[in-house]
């Protein structure tokens, strides 16, 4: 397996870049030295980085990558966790527990002091700025405008030589990532500018510019990642601009994971030598069309990758009708609906059966009407009477949606959350094993998603004393948890313990019955 950027290869770039920074060359030669450096250590771990011209840079491979093997790892060049006024975490290793608050600012919390020295160098700085604001002003600072005073807090220590600077950790390549600025609609820029505004007065720096920190605002927008625990909970967001560099493809080779703040990038393919390296930035289970919607709306592209190119296509039409469209009258018909020329309802494409507009307009509303209901009773904490209403819920969607589509999957997740916190764990073993089939479908080879899954129902199995069952489900987890999320997390440790120790009960057993 090749290894992730080591210290090693980090440091010994790191004194040669400096020494070209204290020459002042001048700016546009530094960031050629500075890209000459990032290819050198990428060509090290069998990369390099090329330009497509419908894509801008692309990571590309120089040796054949394997499933399971890391392609790059990169710690954040800034982070933050994704604090709320109802949830903190640790800003150093994004934890929830013991929590206390930074004495002076009153905005950071530390988890203890180990968390609090390895920051300690960026926070002294940004504590000073936070600490000067008023009140209220302290608390329009949101992770994304503390993600910025960190940013430019940070580049400042790497020019005083405070933070060492390396080929994979310094500000020209935050200064390369893409914005798409002139893509921006006004209502964007406007906003971005109000940030910039209030960005400025915390760091109290006349001399930078308004426009460079709304760039800098479009740039976490195109290329910040969402940092994910093992089970892919959001904690926070970070910027790893060499990770950046990979470009999104809906059928991507590669993974994105995330060890603590760390963020790891495992072949899910094999990718042979020379071809781009790619990950996908939305969710890969959604028809074309919303996928090609969500990436315009986001990252301001359209994608053209093999799947996107089918678009309109019988394959890609049918497909889409699968994952967001309506089902068959007849329930044993697994045929997928396509609307009517004269837009009164939905033909079958098997058995020709034509289902009516109005009936499921009904039902959506019926589902709508529930739903509101539903979200009212979690929030209110009656946890029964949520989950009488999300069945219900449930019963409705699979009257129209089709069996393998993945709008049923949401209210399927909701249900199989609040049982669980009802300890109703037959139930949910039962909603748990609903939602298989389906992301089998949906997420083919090696998909984080698939393998928390089957991880979920074989923890339940296990529970309710289903051995066997439970040891065919976390050997279906660790089949494609260890391509995706390698063997040595502490997370994919106890998922190895927890099979063994299926595996011993359930010899157990059998010999007690002999
Ligand atoms: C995170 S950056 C990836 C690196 C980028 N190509 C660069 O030059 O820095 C995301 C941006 O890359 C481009 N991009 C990524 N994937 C793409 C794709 N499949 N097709 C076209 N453009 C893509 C888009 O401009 C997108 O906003």
């Amino acid at each position: 397996m090749s290894p992730p950027f080591n210290s090693r290869l980090t440091n010994s770039s790191s004194s040669s870049l400096v020494e070209r920074q204290k020459q002042k060359l001048p700016e546009l030669t530094i960031t050629c030295l500075f890209m000459e450096e990032l290819q050198t250590s990428l060509r090290a771990h069998g990369l390099t980085v090329s330009s497509l011209p419908d894509k801008g840079r692309s990571l590309f491979a120089t040796k054949d990558f394997y499933p399971g093997e890391i392609i790059i790892s990169q710690e954040p060049f800034v982070c933050v966790p994704n604090n709320s006024l109802t949830e903190s975490r640790c800003d150093g290793c994004f934890s929830k527990s013991n929590l206390k608050k930074c004495s002076a600012c009153q905005v950071v919390w530390y988890c203890g002091s180990t968390c609090q020295k390895l920051e300690w160098k960026l926070h002294r700085l940004e504590c000073q700025a936070l600490a000067k604001l008023n009140k209220e002003r302290r608390k329009s600072v949101t992770p994304t405008i503390r993600m910025m005073v960190k940013l430019y807090l940070r580049r400042k220590l790497q020019n005083e030589n405070v933070i060492p600077v390396t080929a994979i950790d310094n500000y020209n390549l935050v200064e390369a990532l893409v914005s798409h600025m002139s893509d921006i609609d006004e209502k964007q820029l406007v906003l971005y500018a109000q940030m910039a505004n209030l960005v400025k007065l915390i760091l109290e720096r006349p001399d930078i510019d308004i426009k460079e920190i709304a760039e800098n605002f479009s740039k976490f927008a195109c290329n910040a990642h969402s940092i994910c625990d093992s089970e892919l909970r959001p904690l926070g967001t970070g910027l790893y601009p060499v990770v950046s560099i990979i470009n999104h493809s809906c059928l991507p080779n590669a993974v994105l994971v995330f060890e603590g703040r760390l963020a790891v990038v495992r072949a899910v393919q094999h990718i042979p030598k020379n071809s781009e390296v790619s990950i996908s930035y939305v969710e890969t289970a959604a028809s074309t069309i919303t996928r090609q919607n969500t990436l315009k709306e986001q990252y301001l592209f359209t994608c053209s990758c093999t799947r996107c190119i089918k678009v309109g296509q019988y394959d890609d039409i049918q497909e889409s009708a699968i994952l967001e469209g309506y089902r068959c009258r007849d329930n044993r018909c697994s045929g997928f609906l396509l609307r009517e020329s004269d837009d009164k309802g939905f033909v079958c494409q098997q058995c020709g059966l034509i289902r009516n507009k109005e009936e499921i307009r009904k039902i959506a509303s019926d589902i709508k009407a529930l739903s509101d209901k539903a979200l009212k009773s979690t929030s209110s904490g009656n946890l029964q009477e949520a989950i009488i209403l999300y069945k219900s819920i449930e019963k409705l969607q699979k009257e129209v949606c089709h069996p393998f589509s993945i709008s049923l999957m949401p209210i399927r997740e909701k249900l199989l959350e609040i049982l669980m916190q009802l300890e109703e764990w037959k139930e949910a073993l039962a909603v748990c094993r609903l939602t298989i089939p389906v992301y089998e479908r949906v997420y083919p080879g090696f998909h984080p998603l698939l393998g928390l899954q089957y991880y979920s129902c074989g923890k339940l199995e296990w529970l309710l004393g289903e051995t066997d069952d439970a040891i065919k489900s976390f050997t279906k987890a660790i089949d494609v948890l260890r391509i995706t999320h390698g063997t040595n997390t502490l997370f994919m440790k106890e998922l190895l313990m927890k099979l063994e120790e299926a595996r011993s009960e359930a010899s157990f057993k059998l010999s007690f019955r002999e």
